[in-house]
């Protein structure tokens, strides 16, 4: 089983407004890129392809090579100027250059806290013949649909409406033909849904959210400080 995992890293980060690339934000003094690599070789991932910032492109070699002395091999190249775009160079590059690619996974450099359960999960359930496997949560608010004037236009049953994380695991032909498709979706699993192939859910996890905004990092924070305080007692 040849898994492969990408990982988008290559966003601006404008909206956590940070100064660099948000893949470099360290929290205690780790960059957030250099967590996510991390969780996915704890899952007994073997192989990472970056997409990295094209600016940062040595900077992220050098912050990401002990990880490969770790046991894994970790591939940096430049992403792209949207996530689809950094996605499919990425995986681009694995089907060309990593030989018995099966499985694939798309994780976002910013979902840096994600358990390695999760990733397991999935991976399992891709292995177990899904050709698409997404982490979910429930919904816990009420959303609204509205108009462009923010008028209320209904609202959907939210006992059918799940929050999307990543790693979302794919058959590796499977996730080339929806990135070679033209379609557009603002995540992988959504390209493949709308070639008609199923998609299916596993648990996800609230350590999995992706770190947005200066809220959400101080949140990644917090999580830090608990379960340095739980490993201590
Ligand atoms: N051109 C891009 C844009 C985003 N990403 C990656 O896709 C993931 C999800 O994107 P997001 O969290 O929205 O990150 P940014 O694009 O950096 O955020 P912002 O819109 O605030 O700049 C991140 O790991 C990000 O680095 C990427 O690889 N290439
Ligand atoms: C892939 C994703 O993280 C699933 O929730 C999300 O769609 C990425 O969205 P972004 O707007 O590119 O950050």
């Amino acid at each position: 089983m040849g898994v492969v995992a990408l990982v988008p890293a290559a966003g601006r980060g404008e909206r956590l407004g940070y100064g660099m690339p948000k893949a470099l934000v360290p929290v205690d003094g780790v960059p957030l890129l250099v967590r996510a690599v991390r969780g996915l070789l704890e899952a007994g991932v073997r192989h990472v392809v970056i997409a990295a910032p094209p600016s940062d492109v040595a900077t992220v070699n050098t912050v990401t090579a002990p990880l490969a002395q770790a046991g894994g091999a970790v591939h940096v190249l430049p992403g792209g100027a949207e996530r689809s775009d950094s996605v499919r160079l990425a995986l681009e590059h694995a089907v060309r250059e990593i030989p018995g690619t099966t499985i694939v996974l798309v994780h976002d450099a910013a979902r840096a806290f994600t358990p390695p359960e999760v990733v397991r999960a999935v991976i399992d359930a891709v292995a177990a013949g899904h050709p698409a496997v997404i982490p979910v949560l429930p919904v816990t608010d009420t959303v609204k649909r509205v108009d462009p004037e923010g008028v209320v236009i209904d609202t959907p049953d939210r006992a059918s409406l799940r929050v999307v994380q990543t790693p979302q695991g794919f058959d590796a032909a499977v996730l080339l033909r929806a990135h070679g498709s033209g379609l557009h979706a603002t995540d992988d699993a959504g390209l493949v849904e709308r070639m008609g192939v199923p998609v299916v859910t596993v648990p996800g996890h609230q350590d999995a959210m992706k770190i947005t905004t200066k809220f959400d990092l101080a949140v990644a924070e917090a999580l830090l400080v608990g379960s340095a305080a739980r490993g201590a007692q």
